[in-house]
């Protein structure tokens, strides 16, 4: 029988086998960039997620310390998927099992690549710090990537392969992760929270549950296509909908009365800063020399 060619043919780690992990992972398999049989999850002790990840999509996976030093040491891709406040003690194990070229794809929220190489006490450790979103599990996420200093073309490239199979990516310089995360890490939340108002109004109208559901899907779903097909501005195809006088403008008035637009801005920003602090507290756990 003759195998497929993955474009990735080495074989990658999840350290933390989450929503993030799996929802990237799934992409991944799903698009055919890497081969299940090169894929392991890694978590602290949930193996019930181990076995329904390998049912699933016939990766491997462990919770055994023994075998999770075993795969971090070998593993030519570690993907950090724990939570930020998990993080400073799984980089302090990991600094001492992995090789100079072991590439670390970071997805968590404002832990810095220079605070990352402290952690592992490796100052040169080649690092791709990204901020992904969760609409990566169907393939339609949009994922920031900066890189450390002098990173190769060819784990750019990784990099790029395995962010490009669940969605698009943006390359940017580490300084805007934070801002990134404020829009397009957290915003399928504000957008959820959106479709969530959409779908009380919609039932206090009148409308069943699932009349509720299909209309808010279809109009936010609809209104995306818009933008993207039209190439028109957002305020222009506002406009087209807002009849002088009539029902949008009523409603965009009251918007205005709670002043929507603002607390959109100012959520996103808010999102910013906590990444940010997230960033600082990991930071004030090293030592005081190696703190900014
Ligand atoms: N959710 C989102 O929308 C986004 C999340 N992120 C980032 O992704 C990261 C993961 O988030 P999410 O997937 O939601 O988190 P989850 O809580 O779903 O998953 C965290 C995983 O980390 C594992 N873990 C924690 N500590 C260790 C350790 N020492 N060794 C091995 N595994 C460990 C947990 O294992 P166990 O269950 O066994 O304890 C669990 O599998 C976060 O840093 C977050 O900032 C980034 C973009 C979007
Ligand atoms: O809420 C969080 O901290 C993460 C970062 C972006 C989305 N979820």
């Amino acid at each position: 029988m003759t195998q497929t060619r993955m474009l990735i043919e080495e074989r990658i780690c999840f350290f933390g086998a989450g929503s993030m992990a799996e929802a990237v992972a799934r992409g991944l398999i799903a698009r055919a960039v890497i081969s299940p049989a090169n894929i392991t999850f890694l978590n602290r002790s949930d193996s019930d997620k181990l076995e329904n990840l390998k049912q699933r999509y016939g990766t491997a996976g462990t919770n055994d310390p023994a075998e999770k030093e075993n795969v971090l040491r070998t593993s030519p891709i570690v993907i950090l998927a724990m939570k930020p406040k998990d993080a400073a003690e799984a980089l302090g194990q990991l600094g001492e099992w992995i090789g100079p070229r072991t590439l670390i794809v970071s997805m968590i929220a404002g832990l810095s690549i220079r605070t990352m190489r402290s952690l592992l006490g490796r100052p040169e450790q080649p690092i791709v710090r990204t901020m992904p979103n969760t609409s990566s599990s169907i393939g339609l996420g949009v994922t920031g990537l900066s890189y450390s200093d002098g990173l190769s073309e060819e784990s750019r490239r990784t990099a790029r392969l395995l962010f490009e199979a669940v969605g698009t990516v943006v390359e940017t310089e580490e300084d805007k992760i934070d801002a990134l995360t404020g829009i397009s890490g957290s915003g399928p939340a504000y957008v959820y929270y959106m479709m969530e108002a959409l779908m009380e109004a919609a039932t206090l109208g009148g409308l069943t549950r699932e009349q509720a559901r299909e209309m808010t899907v279809q109009t936010v779903l609809g209104a995306a296509q818009m933008v993207r097909q039209t190439g028109e501005e957002p305020a222009e195809l506002r406009r087209k909908v807002t009849s002088p006088n009539g029902a949008t403008q009523a409603a965009i008035a009251k918007l205005d009365e709670s002043d929507f637009y603002g607390a959109v801005i100012r959520a996103a920003r808010r999102c910013s800063e906590r990444s940010a602090e997230m960033g600082r507290d990991l930071e004030d756990q090293l030592p005081a020399k190696d703190r900014d």
